[in-house]
C-alpha cells in the first residue's frame, strides 16, 4: 500500500478550534464524541476520521456512505477532508492487517475498548502505511486516544511506539514465498489473497490487490435520454473543467467520461447537470456492461432484476436512447427491497427515464412476481461479493467470509435459472457482477449452461467476445463480469 503515502498539510495540529467546528452530530454521538476535541492537540482531520472510523464500525455502514455524511458535507477545510478520508478509506480497508500490528504490540489486546482500537489503527495505518514522521505519527495518535480515553494515553504511547519499532520487520515474512507476509503487504485477509492468486494468477492478483488500494478514478455518464455529450461538453469547458472520453483498453465505452479532478462536480454548473438528471456518476465498467447487455434489436418489453437504486436502468435507457433512438417501452424492474424501489423511482424520475413498472419482489420466485409472463430481454444484475467494487466498498474484503463466494454463486445460479424460464422464444437473458472470482463469473455461467434450465440458451458474443470482464487496475474501471445468452 506503498501509494498511499502523501505529506499532506492536513496532518498538522491546529491551535485552535476547527474552522466552522466539526462534522454535525446527533445528540447521541454528540454523547461519544471526543472529549476535549474543543482544546485537542489532535488535526481536526484525525478527529473527523476517527468519528467517521466509529461510525462505520457502529453502524457496520458503508465508509463512503459516513464520508459523504460526515466528512465531504462538513466545514472542515479541503486538504483536511482529503486527509480524513484518506485516512478513512486506508483504515477501512486495511483493518484486519491493522489489528494484527496493533494485537502484536499490546499484552492484552482483548482489554482495549472499541472506539481506543479504533484510533490505533488510525495511528497505525499512519504509521505502517503512510510512511509518516514516527515522531509526528506517535504524537498525534496519541493524542487522537487522549480525546476519547484520557487514561488511555499512557499505553497508546507505548503501543504505537511498539509499532514504530515493528515496521521495521512488516509484513512479517517473505512475500514472495509466505502468503500471509503477502496478504498483509496489501492488507488483504490471507484466504483472499490465496482465492485471488488461484483465480487470477500471481501478477493479475498483484495488480488488482495493489489497484484497490488507490483511490477510484472520477467517471460519469452524459444521460442521452435528456441531453447530448456536445452540450455537456461544451458546460465542462465554459467551467474550465476537465474531462475526456473513457475507454476501457482498447473499448471505447459511449457517453462515458473521466473527470480529471474529482472536485468539479462541486462547481455550480456541474452540480446543476447532475441535479437536472443529465449527467450520471457512475464507474466506466458499469456504462460498459450496460451497453453490451442491450439486445441488438430494440426489445418490446424488458425486465431488470436486481435494478437496486436504478443505476443500470438509467444507463441501459440512455443507450437505448443511444443504440435504437427511443427508449425501451415497456422496461419493467424488479428488486427485493422496498426501499430500493422507492429510491429507483425517484431517480428514474429525476432522469426522465422510462419505468412501465417498478416491482418489489423475490426474483427467486419470479412467477410469483410477473406472473406467466415472457419478455424479449432479462437482465440478472446479479448480488456478488463486489471484489471488483473494492476502491469504493472498502470495508467489503473484511466482511466477506470465505464461505460467501460459494453461497453467492448458488443464488446467482437459481436467479439465472429462475429468470431464463420468463424469456421469451429468441430473446435475450443476460447476467453480470461487480466481481473477479471465477465461482461467481464462468462458474456459474457454466453451470447454468449444463443445468435443465439452461438447455435451450447458448451464449451470443458481446463485440465479438465470449463475456465482458474489465479488469481492476491502477486508474482504471471497477471490475466487472458480463455474459448474453440467447434463448434457442
Ligand atoms: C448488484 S446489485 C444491483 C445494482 C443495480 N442494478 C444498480 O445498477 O445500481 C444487486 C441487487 O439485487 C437485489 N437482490 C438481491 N437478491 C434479490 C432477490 N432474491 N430478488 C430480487 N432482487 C434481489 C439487491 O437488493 C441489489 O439491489
Amino acid at each position: 500500500m506503498a501509494d498511499h503515502r502523501d505529506a499532506s498539510r492536513a496532518d498538522a495540529p491546529r491551535a485552535s478550534r476547527p474552522r466552522g467546528g466539526r462534522p454535525s452530530k446527533s445528540p447521541q454521538d454528540a454523547q461519544r464524541a471526543p472529549r476535549s476535541a474543543m482544546h485537542s492537540k489532535v488535526s481536526p482531520a484525525r478527529l473527523a476520521a476517527l468519528e467517521a472510523v466509529r461510525l462505520v464500525r457502529e453502524r457496520d455502514a458503508f465508509a463512503q456512505d459516513i464520508i459523504a455524511k460526515r466528512i465531504d458535507s462538513s466545514d472542515l477545510e479541503p486538504e483536511d477532508r482529503a486527509f480524513a478520508t484518506k485516512l478513512v478509506l486506508g483504515a477501512v480497508s486495511a483493518q484486519g492487517t491493522l489489528d494484527e500490528i496493533v494485537d502484536r504490540a499490546l499484552r492484552s489486546p482483548s482489554d482495549v475498548q472499541p472506539d481506543v482500537r479504533d484510533a490505533l489503527r488510525l495511528g497505525a495505518y499512519e504509521i505502517v502505511f503512510l510512511d509518516k514522521s514516527p515522531h509526528a505519527a506517535v504524537d498525534q495518535g496519541v493524542e487522537l486516544v487522549r480525546s476519547i480515553a484520557p487514561r488511555a494515553a499512557g499505553l497508546a504511547n507505548a503501543v504505537l511506539r511498539k509499532i514504530v519499532m515493528l515496521k521495521a520487520s512488516f509484513p512479517f515474512g517473505d512475500p514472495a514465498r509466505d502468503s500471509e507476509a503477502l496478504a498483509r503487504l496489501h492488507a488483504f485477509p490471507a484466504w483472499l489473497t490465496r482465492r485471488l492468486v488461484a483465480d487470477l494468477g500471481l501478477e493479475d492478483a498483484l495488480a488488482f490487490m495493489r489497484a484497490s488500494n488507490q483511490p477510484a478514478p472520477l467517471f460519469v455518464a452524459v444521460n442521452a435520454v435528456k441531453t447530448c455529450d456536445e452540450d455537456v461538453l461544451a458546460v465542462f469547458e465554459k467551467a474550465g473543467e476537465g474531462i475526456e472520453p473513457a475507454s476501457i483498453g482498447e473499448v471505447s465505452v459511449p457517453g462515458c467520461y473521466l473527470v480529471s479532478d474529482g472536485r468539479s462536480l462541486l462547481v455550480p454548473e456541474l452540480r446543476r447537470l447532475l441535479a437536472q438528471g443529465r449527467l450520471l456518476v457512475s464507474d466506466a465498467a458499469s456504462q460498459l456492461v450496460a451497453s453490451s447487455v442491450l439486445p441488438e434489436i430494440k426489445p418490446g418489453s424488458f425486465l431488470e432484476i436486481g435494478a437496486g437504486r436504478a443505476t443500470k436502468t438509467i444507463l441501459l435507457q440512455s443507450d437505448a436512447c443511444r443504440t435504437y433512438g427511443a427508449q425501451i417501452e415497456r422496461y419493467a424492474t424488479l428488486d427485493n427491497h422496498e426501499f430500493k424501489t422507492r429510491i429507483l423511482l425517484d431517480r428514474v424520475a429525476q432522469y426522465d427515464v422510462r419505468v412501465s413498472e417498478a416491482l418489489t419482489g423475490n426474483a427467486l420466485n419470479l412467477g410469483a412476481v410477473v406472473g406467466e409472463r415472457l419478455f424479449d430481454a432479462v437482465f440478472v444484475d446479479a448480488p456478488c461479493s463486489g471484489l471488483g467494487t473494492l476502491r469504493r466498498h472498502p470495508e467489503i474484503r473484511w466482511r466477506l467470509k470465505p464461505e460467501s463466494i460459494a453461497s453467492f454463486a448458488r443464488t446467482q445460479l437459481a436467479l439465472l435459472e429462475e429468470a431464463a424460464g420468463h424469456v421469451a422464444r429468441g430473446g435475450i437473458l443476460a447476467y453480470a457482477t461487480c466481481t473477479v472470482t471465477n465461482e461467481e463469473n464462468s462458474g456459474v455461467v457454466q453451470s447454468f449452461l449444463s443445468s435443465e434450465a439452461g438447455a435451450r440458451f447458448k451464449l451470443v458474443p458481446i463485440a465479438g467476445r465470449s463475456c465482458v470482464a474489465t479488469r481492476l487496475l491502477a486508474g482504471s474501471s471497477d471490475a466487472h463480469f458480463a455474459v448474453r445468452f440467447i434463448r434457442t
